[in-house]
């Protein structure tokens, strides 16, 4: 989790829960399962949820992995199957390359298993950014807050500068 207030990942009640670990080979792993809260038609998850959970998948390789701060410029995902309220998505993510701030990412989301059949594939373009696109963009109240409970710098973030 990087954040606490994390719609992805975070604990908020309506959030996705998303769960991410680094594996072997560099992968990254992240399971989300599909509640009755996430429903496009009835019945089945709405896809911008699972491009939520993708995007969150995504940002967790480029973060765990590159221990850089940086945000999603492009998102691209691809629904093969739908995917039912109640099945949970294995989902596998790797860094494809990095050409100076750009940072490529992509995944496939399992159905029902990490072997299971594949229901969603994404590709993202992240952007490096400084902290300073948090301090420019971000409600200074909530950055005050996300100080004052991560008072060590991680990586080459320093988000107590
Ligand atoms: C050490 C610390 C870390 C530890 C962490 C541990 C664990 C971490 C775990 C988890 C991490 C987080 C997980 C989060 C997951 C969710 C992430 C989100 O949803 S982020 C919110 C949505 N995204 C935005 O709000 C961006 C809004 N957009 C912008 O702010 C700007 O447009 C930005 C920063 C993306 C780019 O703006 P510019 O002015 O800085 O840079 P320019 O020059 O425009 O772009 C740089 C390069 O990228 C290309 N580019 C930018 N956007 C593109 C696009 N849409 N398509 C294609 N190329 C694009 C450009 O063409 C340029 O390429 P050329 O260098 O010229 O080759």
């Amino acid at each position: 989790m990087h954040y606490e207030e994390c719609f992805g990942c975070g604990e908020l009640d309506s959030g996705l829960h998303l769960k991410s670990t680094v594996g072997e080979q560099a992968h990254v792993h992240s399971q989300f399962t599909v509640t009755e809260a996430h429903q496009g038609a009835p019945g089945l998850a709405h896809g911008g949820l699972l491009a939520c959970a993708f995007d969150e998948a995504l940002g967790a390789t480029v973060g765990n992995l590159l221990r850089k701060p940086a945000v999603t410029g492009k998102l691209e995902t691809d629904f093969v199957r739908p995917v039912p309220v109640g099945s949970t998505l294995f989902i596998t993510a790797r860094l494809d390359g990095v050409a100076g701030r750009k940072i490529y990412a992509s995944a496939e989301g399992h159905l029902g298993a990490e072997d299971g059949p594949v229901a969603v594939r994404a590709r993202a373009l992240f952007v490096e950014v400084g902290f300073e696109h948090f301090t420019t963009h971000g409600d200074p109240n909530a950055l005050d807050k996300f100080r004052r409970t991560h008072d060590r710098p991680r990586g080459d973030w320093d988000i107590n500068p």
